[in-house]
């Protein structure tokens, strides 16, 4: 299975990285430093002014598709979706399959001026303290990869570092442990993690049974006007979108076509 596949891998790579330096390191290096996140949830968040908000991921190949974008190049990606009304960009940092990298996350922060998410299979503590020493603002975490204490303890620990967390869902299981670990925004993922099956109906079954006061973000095969027309009109506030951007033309003119949906 994929997604077991996945955190094997991060678990295997994250030893070899904590020999390098520790968490209390870690730890260390954040208290001494000055790590300031920004308020993700007004970027976030769907409002009258601007009511179509936009995740950009930055995301050169991915275990279901492979290789999406040929040369590329994460630092102008991530200056095009910056520069013409991303809302915040979301940085794949796995290395194995989507072949990510954690200091992207560093580079992109030099220039952006919109909050960055370290996108990535979380499991353990030390991927949060990282994700802040190396620029993130938030940090996803799978419901489906957690059981429920794992994902309190994690939810927790990002909040004490004051990064944001986004909670992804899949089911209603999924959505009850979002909510029981007090989750603000979550993330319904289209995409079944274990099957690469896709469900563009998910938005319709979750979001009535989501307090209306969350923050509700729509993940993944988002490429369509209508769909982000049609899931806004029932609740979504943010869209995570990253193949098909890698995939246009012109990110500027498909950033503008969608936060224009609305009108
Ligand atoms: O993208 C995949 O194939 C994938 C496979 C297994 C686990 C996670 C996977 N993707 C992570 C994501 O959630 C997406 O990168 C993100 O939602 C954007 O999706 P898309 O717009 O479809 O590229």
């Amino acid at each position: 299975m994929i997604l077991e596949k996945i955190i094997n891998k991060t678990i295997e790579d994250l030893n070899l990285r904590k020999q390098t330096i520790s968490l209390e390191e870690l730890e260390l290096k954040i208290k001494e430093g000055s790590y300031k996140t920004k308020d993700v949830k007004s970027f976030l968040k769907s409002s009258k002014d601007e009511p179509i908000r936009i995740i950009a991921e930055v995301k050169k190949a991915s275990p279901s598709k492979g290789i999406i974008k040929e040369n590329f190049d994460p630092i102008s990606i991530a200056k095009e979706y910056n520069d013409n009304g991303a809302n915040a960009i979301s940085v794949l940092t796995e290395s194995h399959f989507f072949l990510g990298d954690l200091n992207y996350l560093k580079e992109i922060k030099k220039f952006t001026n919109i909050p960055l998410l370290r996108k990535d299979f979380i499991v353990d503590k030390y991927q949060i303290a990282e994700a802040l020493v190396y620029g993130a603002d938030f940090v996803l975490l799978i419901a489906k990869a957690l059981n429920q204490d794992e994902l309190n303890s994690l939810y927790s620990y990002a909040r004490s570092l004051d990064l944001e967390v986004l909670v992804e869902i899949h089911d209603l299981e999924d959505l009850e442990k979002s909510l029981k670990c007090g989750a603000d925004i979550i993330g319904i993922n289209h995409r079944n993690l274990k099957t690469f099956e896709m469900d563009m109906t998910l938005c319709d079954k979750l979001i009535p049974l989501i307090p209306r006061d969350k923050i509700i973000v729509a993940e993944s095969g988002v490429s369509d006007i209508e769909v982000i027309k049609r899931l806004h009109g029932i609740g979504a506030d943010s869209f995570l979108i990253g193949e098909h951007f890698m995939r246009v033309p012109s990110i500027k003119n498909e950033l503008l076509k969608f936060k224009n949906s609305w009108k």
